[in-house]
């Protein structure tokens, strides 16, 4: 528990083992947002009132997931007070729980299925060459069940509901996301229903203020393992998520009650490359701690991960070959920081 840089970022000179070799570090310029060159915004129509045509909608999802690999979604049909009410428990719980509840929470084993931990996932942090400046909380969110929502915190009191039902309703979202995909890639009603979407992951993630944030990051470049992501971002003024475009990173600067969508690798292999799983990493800043709460939509285990045969012709060849998501994910953790090598095992050649 000691690990936890939200107990430690306080401490000059900064916590060893946070700072980066000179060439992955994020420089100066990255940290300030790109206020013009942003991600698109799309309208989703969902709270009532004037909205886009569906297929206009349908046209914009397809563009932002081919160009950029990530969007924002705003009338996106779950209430502000929900959103806020989830931030502010994360808030809670990251900032003022007492030591005893946090360390009941904090653990090192990569298999607890809900655990609170610092830097990455694979449980390892005293075998990373540098450390990440990020606390994170991850948890299964779907299925529901008893079983389930009992391993997650009891505390700040009204977690279980509210997180409970912030999950079920993101989890809507999502499908309604996939379905607009589905549709803009010509697949046909349903296609990314069962097991391709059975699952869904919470990884609420806190990045405190860093006195040096030229040298650091709260996240190194990655792409996601699953479907699709759904993320909430903390508070409309602090950003610290950027996507790589064209070379360059981009800020994602959070717009007002929006959420943040972005294709995974599985997204990426299901449209035979079409849509893209786009490149990202998370900077810090020296004023203001950040949370986010990433909902990762995934295929179960033994899924079968393939390019859709509709997606593949002449013109189209088939990109990758087909795989159960367990061989993809096992090794996700083993390619951190080598983002060109994730899919190399699937490609298939020539
Ligand atoms: O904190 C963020 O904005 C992004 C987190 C993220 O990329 C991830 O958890 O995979
Ligand atoms: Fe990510």
């Amino acid at each position: 528990m000691e690990k936890l840089i939200s107990r430690r970022y306080k401490e000059r000179p900064m916590p060893e083992g946070y700072i980066f070799p000179p060439d992955v570090r994020p420089g100066k310029l990255a940290v300030v947002p790109l206020c013009n060159n942003t991600i698109p915004v799309i309208d989703l129509g969902l709270d009532g009132g004037g909205a886009a045509q569906a297929c206009d909608i349908v046209d914009q999802i397809l563009e932002a997931s081919q160009e950029f690999g990530f969007f924002q979604v705003i009338k996106h049909g779950i209430s502000e007070n929900l959103l806020k009410e989830t931030v502010g428990l994360l808030k809670e719980l990251f900032q003022e729980l007492p030591d005893e509840d946090i360390a009941s929470l904090y653990s090192d084993d990569p298999n607890k299925s809900c655990r609170l931990f610092t830097s990455t996932s694979g449980g390892n942090f005293d075998a990373e060459p540098v450390h990440f400046w990020r606390d994170s909380l991850k948890h299964p969110c779907h299925p529901l069940s008893q079983e389930c929502n009992q391993l997650w915190p009891e505390k700040p009191t009204r977690y279980r509901d509210v997180v409970g039902e912030c999950s079920t309703q993101v989890r809507e979202l999502a499908w309604k996301i996939l379905e607009l995909m589905s549709q803009g890639l010509g697949l046909g009603p349903g296609y990314f229903r069962g097991e391709v979407s059975q699952e869904m992951l919470l990884s609420a993630n806190y990045y405190p203020p860093c006195p040096e944030p030229s040298l650091t990051l709260g996240l190194p470049k990655h792409g996601d393992p699953n479907l699709i992501t759904i993320l909430l971002q903390g508070d409309d003024h602090v950003s610290g998520l950027q996507v790589l475009k064209d070379g360059e990173w981009i800020s994602v600067v959070p717009f007002p009650h929006a959420l943040v969508v972005n294709v995974g690798y599985q997204l990426q292999v299901i449209s035979n490359g079409k849509l893209k799983s786009a490149e990202h990493r998370v900077v810090t800043n020296s004023s203001a701690a950040r949370i986010s709460a990433g909902f990762f939509v995934m295929p179960s285990h033994d899924c079968l991960i393939e390019p859709a045969a509709t997606l593949i012709n002449a013109s189209n060849p088939q990109l990758y070959k087909g795989f159960p998501y367990k061989d993809f994910f096992l090794n996700f953790g083993k390619t951190l920081g080598k983002t060109e090598q994730v899919l190399d095992r699937f490609k298939l050649q020539g």
